[in-house]
């Protein structure tokens, strides 16, 4: 494995880092030992067949699902003592939960704003600034006085985005933004995600196909039945359903797994995975 004497980030800049992280659910073990840093401006696509764990992952590493065993860190802080959620924006997976709400997309994008501002205060120029912009980056600006629940699918997921970017993240989960969105909005998607990335925003997305974002995208990570695959430069179509199901092997075996850019996790004692079986 490549070693880099000088990491990009300093431990305690490191956005996430995940030791030997497992999660259960219901007693079963969904993920099993993932070491996984994230460094500053990564853009990470998260790979791998339905049921693979990448969602449980994305909501273990925004600290919304408990560890049964392992470390997370935020920022460098553990998760317990890290308190700046302002820096860490999440897209979670679509699911028509929006319909209904009778809310207006100027109210749901400046609702990311919720974690800048004290309560009960009217938004402040700097909050209106950032609203207008969020919804200028995803395209929405025309759409603002709409309700919510009046736009597409993929256009509601635009919404959520500029919420997220409203907040003015420099960690951004989004779970799945391709999904059920037209090669138009995926495009416009890709755009609003290369703005935030030249900004020098870290990005986690899972996605099963990357379409737009592909160029985007600077490293892989497969998980296959609650383990990481492959960690590395981004993979074809070919590679990734390889890594998905089992044709690529363990990292240290395979060349092409090796890790073409700086290891993340040099700042994290080692700590050895604990073996989880059925
Ligand atoms: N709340 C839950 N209760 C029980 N099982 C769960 C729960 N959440 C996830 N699982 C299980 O954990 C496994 C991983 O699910 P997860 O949603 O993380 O996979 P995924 O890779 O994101 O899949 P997909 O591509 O279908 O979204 C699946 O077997 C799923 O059934």
């Amino acid at each position: 494995m490549l070693v880099n004497p000088t990491p990009r980030s300093t431990p305690a800049e490191v956005p996430v880092s995940l030791v030997a992280g497992s999660v259960a659910i219901g007693g079963r073990p969904i993920l099993r030992g993932i070491d996984l840093a994230v460094g500053t401006g990564d853009f990470l696509a998260l790979m791998g067949a339905n049921g693979s764990g990448k969602s449980t992952l994305v909501r273990a590493l925004t600290g919304l699902l408990p560890l049964t065993s392992g470390e997370l860190r935020v920022f460098g802080e553990p998760v317990a003592d890290f308190h700046d959620w302002q820096r860490v924006g999440f897209v979670p997976q679509r699911t028509g939960a929006t319909s209904g709400v009778p809310a207006s997309v100027w109210e749901v994008v400046a609702s990311g704003r919720l974690t800048r501002r004290r309560l009960l205060r009217p938004l402040s120029r700097a909050d209106r600034a950032a609203v207008r912009e969020a919804l200028e980056v995803v395209g929405l600006t025309d759409k603002a006085r709409d309700g919510i629940a009046q736009l597409s699918g993929g256009q509601q997921q635009r919404a959520l985005i500029a919420r997220a970017l409203a907040g003015e993240p420099e960690l951004f989960f989004l779970d799945e933004p391709t999904a059920g969105v037209d090669a138009l909005n995926q495009q416009a998607l890709a755009d609003a995600l290369g703005t935030l990335k030249q900004r020098g925003a870290t990005i986690v997305l899972v996605a099963h196909e990357l379409g737009p974002l592909a160029p985007l995208v600077d490293r892989a990570v497969v998980m296959r039945d609650g383990r990481v695959a492959y960690d590395g430069a981004p993979l074809g179509d070919h590679e990734v359903h390889d890594a998905a199901f089992g044709e690529l092997h363990a990292h240290h075996h395979h060349p092409r797994q090796v890790h073409d850019h700086p290891p993340r996790h040099d700042h994290v004692p080692h700590v050895a995975a604990p073996l989880e079986r059925h």
